[in-house]
């Protein structure tokens, strides 16, 4: 008679509920250090604010978590994406999970098009132009807009189409250095709706950095981080 015999392996499930976590992260630029021992969360679907005064390493470590610092750098401690070590992720897929919104983005190429379009080439997509069209109205700009040669773009325009450019792919984390610092404030309050709403929407994780009080005051958890050895008296510019 033959007998079977059936092995259950049971399967370990690993639960990670933070989306990222960094652990004494230190960066130094030569001698200067810009970040000393810092530690931090990133929970799912939360908005978080980076506060602090100017130079003490907001922008950095945005740019750490998108891995985009500059090779001058160098950093120490643990970063964690969904429970695996960032520099064990592949830099382009780890870009396409975590968007960094630069204040003064580079737009690429002859028109807006071209910066919309060439997320699509590069995944051997068909360009959406219908969601493309979409994306330009949320942010306040015309569908004619998508023509539009980059070079005659006011400051404000570019941060516009750099961020649609950054949420048309629905990154998990949106990382957005001061985006509306060229923008009106109507129209800043305006985005800031849509933003709030596309991110409930489609579940993504924002981290904020601004001067802007009424941006900040968004945020479900601040992070303060101090200016190392900086000079107590510094003014810090804030507009109303
Ligand atoms: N590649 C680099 N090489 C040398 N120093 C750097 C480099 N990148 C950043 N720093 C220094 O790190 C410090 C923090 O800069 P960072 O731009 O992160 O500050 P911040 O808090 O975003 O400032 P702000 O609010 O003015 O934008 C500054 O003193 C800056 O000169």
């Amino acid at each position: 008679m033959l007998t079977i015999r059936l092995y259950v392996f049971q399967r370990k499930v690993i639960t990670v509920s933070e989306l990222i976590q960094i652990n004494n992260l230190t960066i130094k630029a030569n001698t200067q250090t810009i970040i000393s021992n810092l530690s931090f969360d990133v929970q799912p679907n939360e908005i978080l604010t980076i506060n602090g005064p100017s130079g003490s390493g907001k922008s950095t470590v945005l740019k750490y978590l998108a891995q985009l610092q500059s090779p001058a750098l160098t950093t120490s401690g643990d970063y964690l994406f969904k429970g695996k070590n960032a520099e064990d992720i592949d830099p382009i897929e780890l870009r396409q999970n975590i968007s960094y919104c630069f204040q003064s983005p580079t737009l690429f190429g002859e028109t807006v098009r071209d910066n919309l379009r060439f997320s699509y080439d590069i995944r051997n997509m068909d360009f959406d132009e219908e969601l493309a069209k979409d994306l330009l109205s949320h942010v306040q700009l015309s569908e004619s807009y998508l023509d539009k040669d980059i070079t005659t773009l006011s400051g404000g325009e570019k941060q516009r189409v750099a961020l649609i450019r950054n949420v048309q792919f629905r990154p998990d984390i949106l990382l957005l250095d001061e985006i509306t610092s060229a923008l009106d404030s109507d129209t800043r309050k305006i985005i800031w709706e849509w933003l709030n709403q596309y991110r409930k929407e489609n579940k993504v994780t924002v981290i904020i950095v601004s001067h802007i009080k009424k941006e900040q005051q968004l945020a479900d958890r601040i992070i303060t981080l101090d200016k190392i050895g900086s000079d107590e008296s510094e003014e810090n510019h804030e507009p109303a």
